[in-house]
């Protein structure tokens, strides 16, 4: 019987990913021990594991201390001590198939026959790491990201014997240290990230090798046009073109020669100070925005769509799995299953049909169940469904957006800001959609609205700073119609904020009626160190909010304010311990919930509305507002629950 239940984790081998595993782990509250074949490797990578955790809390991004947290890690060369005791084994050796096999064969002699087995490896089949035991259904997958402090993606791999028992523990487990975990329900190579990154790299070294693209047109386009983090080939250079270079040799595939020259040259990238970019003479990567034009950035999409159909075909992966993988893997824009559901999977497919016409070359074949999506009608976005359902996109539909989380929940419209990758940066879109939620959704039956950040760092981290290379003036003058309509929804809307409130998610915090923070958080309006300004209100509301004094303080100097601080200038309405944080929520929010609607909102608009006024014509819109609701149902209501001693059961009549 598998135990599903894990106290105690053993981590074998102390390099990079080893010491970051073990790192997270106690971080999560585990008993760890770290094991490695020579007391200097252990020391190491405690040590490391020392230097990184005095770093998160200088940066107070701990909830206990760096000493408390190093108290729960032993080390250890001893892999019987390591293991015996262990409800959950992660081996983190080098990649060597040889190697693991032995690990394995001796973790099944001392570990306890019950315990997962669980090996991160990045290349080699889970299937055959797990051939060296005889109980082969207890051995997954756990492919951590580097640095695993800071990547919040693990991709939870069956092998072909793995238990579903097994899976959904490794699951549940990793769900528990605070990461997010993804199915690969099939032992392929690459699992899901890597199969999707292969054509971003591959595919603009075949155009770069046959005269179609430059390195920096192609860089340029993919960053400045199609909103990727890093360029292809800027990519290559950090993770090593020889790494490239073997992955596509072991998968038997032809390379480009584009990254072959480069292999032969010995300009492996960054780490040899040359690659496709130069690092010893100038800075590296120095495409420009104008640059991109004219190369064909759809080529390189198509093909990671047609390997997410494959994936998705071939029951690898679900499209949410591969969307949340390649967002939090390798930090996309949007999931690839979605950018292909935006683009049009009809045009995906034609592009492919094409290019496999002209060149006959199988990178371009497209995968039976794209053609399958399409004959279906199920072309993606414009058509209601491709990869994902759309709903009719129409007034109220609330799985519409990409961006954002919405539901109602007992009569509480709960928001999420669903950028964890990027601190739930605001981009244009992500302020479209919340612009869009707050003007057409259905307010009846509706008595607040909450808005949080997901992910546990931010709240949001302000604007998007990487789309601010290619924004027009006139389009960065419209940014504050998403703050306008939060500020105006008619529902009291409260921001709930644990982390970074900076900038734009700051102004957005400021949009809403009320703000609960915990005490972690930090709040602030940066955009001066950026040569700007608060551009979504924040120069306005901060000074109503906070006076003139205070506000030009944040504004000018750009430094942020911790939460206590917040509290005591009014910035914020609670400051709570993260204990206390969900409960003080539920408070407000049950207030809010329980209060007469039209009440609340003929208070709502009348504060807002009269801060701007004369306090005559202020009064005047009070005394409306206070004429308007005496002769209502709410009013009768909450003068007899008076009378009787009882709660009022406002219907917002
Ligand atoms: C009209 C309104 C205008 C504005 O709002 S202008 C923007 C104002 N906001 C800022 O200037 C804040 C920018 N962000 C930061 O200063 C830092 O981040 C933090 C202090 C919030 C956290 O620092 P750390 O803990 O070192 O994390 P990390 O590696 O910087 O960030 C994690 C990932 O999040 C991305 N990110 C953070 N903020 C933004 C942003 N505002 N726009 C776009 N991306 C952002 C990063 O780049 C990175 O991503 P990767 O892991 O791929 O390197």
């Amino acid at each position: 019987m598998l135990d599903d239940t894990v106290d105690r984790v053993a981590v074998l081998g102390a390099g990079n990913m080893g010491h970051g595993i073990a790192e997270v782990t106690a971080m999560a509250g585990y008993d760890v021990v770290l094991r490695d074949i020579e007391p200097e490797y252990v020391e190491d990578g405690y040590e490391s594991i020392r230097w990184s955790l005095e770093k998160l809390a200088e940066r107070e991004r701990l909830e206990e201390s760096a000493d408390a947290i190093l108290e729960r890690i032993e080390t250890t060369t001893d892999l019987e001590n390591a293991v015996a005791d262990a409800d959950l084994v992660i081996e983190a050796a080098p990649e060597n198939l040889e190697l693991k096999r032995e690990l394995f064969a001796n973790l099944e002699r001392f570990a306890d026959e019950d315990a997962l087995l669980a090996t991160n490896t990045s290349s080699l089949p889970i299937t055959d790491v797990a051939a060296a035991v005889d109980t082969p259904e207890r051995v997954l997958g756990l492919h951590f990201f580097n640095p695993p402090v800071k990547m919040d993606l693990v991709e939870v791999i069956y092998g072909a014997e793995t238990s579903d028992a097994a899976a959904e523990a490794g699951h549940d487990w990793v769900e528990s240290i605070g990461k997010t975990p993804i199915y690969v329900r099939k032992d392929v190579r690459g699992f899901v990230v890597n199969t999707i990154v292969g054509p971003f790299i591959g595919e603009p070294a075949w155009m770069v090798s046959e005269g179609d693209a430059e390195v920096r047109q192609a860089d340029a386009a993919m960053v400045h046009e199609r909103g990727y983090p890093m360029g292809p080939f800027e990519l290559a250079d950090l993770t090593g073109i020889d790494v490239s270079y073997h992955v596509r040799k072991e998968a038997g595939e032809d390379v480009p020669p584009a990254i072959a020259e480069k292999v032969e040259a010995e300009e492996l990238g960054k780490k040899t100070g040359k690659g496709f970019y130069d690092y010893e003479s100038s800075d590296g990567p120095d495409y420009e925005p104008g640059q991109g034009e004219g190369f064909d950035t759809l080529q390189v999409e198509a093909r990671m769509v047609n390997r997410a159909a494959y994936l998705v075909g071939e029951d690898v992966a679900t499209s949410e799995a591969i969307d949340t993988g390649v967002r939090l893997g390798l930090g996309f824009p949007e999931g690839i299953c979605r950018r292909g559901d935006g683009i049009g999977l009809d045009t995906v497919l034609e592009k492919l049909e094409t290019r496999f016409e002209e060149t006959g070359d199988d990178r371009f074949e497209p995968h039976p169940y794209l053609r399958e999506l399409v004959a279906a009608g199920k072309t993606g976005e414009d058509a209601g469904a491709g990869f994902h359902e759309y709903g009719d996109g129409g007034a109220g539909d609330l799985d519409s957006y990409r961006y954002l989380n919405a539901e109602v929940e007992d009569g509480v419209l709960e928001v999420e800001l669903d950028r964890p990758e990027r601190m739930n940066a605001l981009s244009a879109d992500l302020l479209e959609e919340i612009d869009d939620l707050f003007s057409t959704v259905d307010t009846d039956g509706l008595r607040c609205a909450t808005i949080e950040g997901t992910g546990d760092r931010a709240f949001s981290a302000g604007a998007d700073i990487s789309g601010f290379d290619s924004l027009e003036p006139t389009d960065a003058m419209d940014i504050t119609p998403a703050f306008e309509t939060v500020n105006e929804f008619p529902r009291p809307v409260l921001a709930t904020v644990d982390g970074y409130c900076l900038g734009a998610g700051l102004e957005l915090a400021l949009a809403c009626d009320l703000r609960i923070a915990t005490k972690r958080s930090s709040f602030g309006a940066p955009e001066i160190g950026l040569g700007l300004i608060p551009g979504g209100g924040g120069t306005q509301r901060l000074l109503r909010v906070l006076g003139e004094t205070r506000a030009k303080e944040l504004v000018f100097r750009g430094n942020h304010v911790d939460a206590e601080r917040a509290e005591r200038w009014g910035l914020v309405n609670r400051a709570v311990d993260r204990e206390a944080f969900e409960e003080t929520v539920a408070t407000f929010v049950d207030d809010l919930r329980e209060g007469p609607p039209l009440g609340l909102e003929v208070a709502k608009k009348v504060m807002n509305r009269g801060e701007d006024a004369s306090l005559e014509a202020a009064l005047a819109m009070e005394s409306q507002g206070f004429g308007l609701l005496i002769g209502t149902d709410d009013v009768r209501e909450g003068t007899a629950a008076f009378a009787e001693d009882r709660e009022p059961e406002f219907e917002g009549r």
